[in-house]
């Protein structure tokens, strides 16, 4: 059975916009039908003092379960060199699993939904581009007005290279 899934991306070190393609290219062995939002740079929330990030959220389509998809999402953390140092910190690539269909799961190292995207912009803005309407199985809202609850000045349109 094919499961709906989305996904957070985050990049603020190094070649930025190729840390996203080449997350986007490994997700893609196990994921079909891969489609993301814009790219957004946004401002760093939490620890401030680091650079810019790139953002999107990709949808896309598994046969994986929950823990399965946790695994593949931490082996392209891991296989793409990410150090992490400093809490909130900068970081080569972060994904997150924001959903998967509508269900909610659960374990001590996997939460679904996200339990920390509200609020957010740089996950909810690039969310809303692609599920305006799609209802938050926990807030029970629609992304668009988790989103309009975010403070839009945080992030703009990124301008990719061709
Ligand atoms: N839906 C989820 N997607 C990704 N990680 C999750 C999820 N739910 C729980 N986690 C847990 O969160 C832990 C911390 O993740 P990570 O090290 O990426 O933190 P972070 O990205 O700095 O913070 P945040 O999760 O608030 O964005 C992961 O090791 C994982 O066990
Ligand atoms: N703008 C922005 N800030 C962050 C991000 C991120 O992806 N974008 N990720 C973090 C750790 O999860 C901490 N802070």
């Amino acid at each position: 059975m094919n499961h709906t899934i989305y996904l957070a991306l985050g990049t603020n070190l190094g070649d930025r916009q190729q840390n996203l393609a080449t997350a986007l290219r490994l997700l893609e062995a196990q994921v079909q039908g891969v489609h993301s939002s814009p790219i957004y740079e946004t401002a760093p929330w939490g620890y401030l003092e680091q650079d810019n990030f790139l953002n999107i959220v990709a949808r896309g389509q598994t046969r994986l379960t929950p823990p399965q998809l946790f695994n593949l999402v931490k082996s392209i953390e891991n296989e793409m060199g990410r150090v992490k140092i400093i809490k909130d910190g900068p970081r080569l690539i972060d994904i997150d699993i924001l959903f998967y269909d509508n269900q909610l799961y659960n374990s001590p190292t996997l939460e679904i939904p996200h339990p920390r995207m509200r609020g957010r912009s740089f996950v909810l803005v690039p969310l809303a581009d692609l599920a305006p309407d799609f209802i938050h199985p926990v807030y029970h809202l629609a992304i668009r007005q988790l989103a309009a609850e975010t403070d839009p000045s945080t992030l703009w349109l990124y301008n990719p290279r061709p």
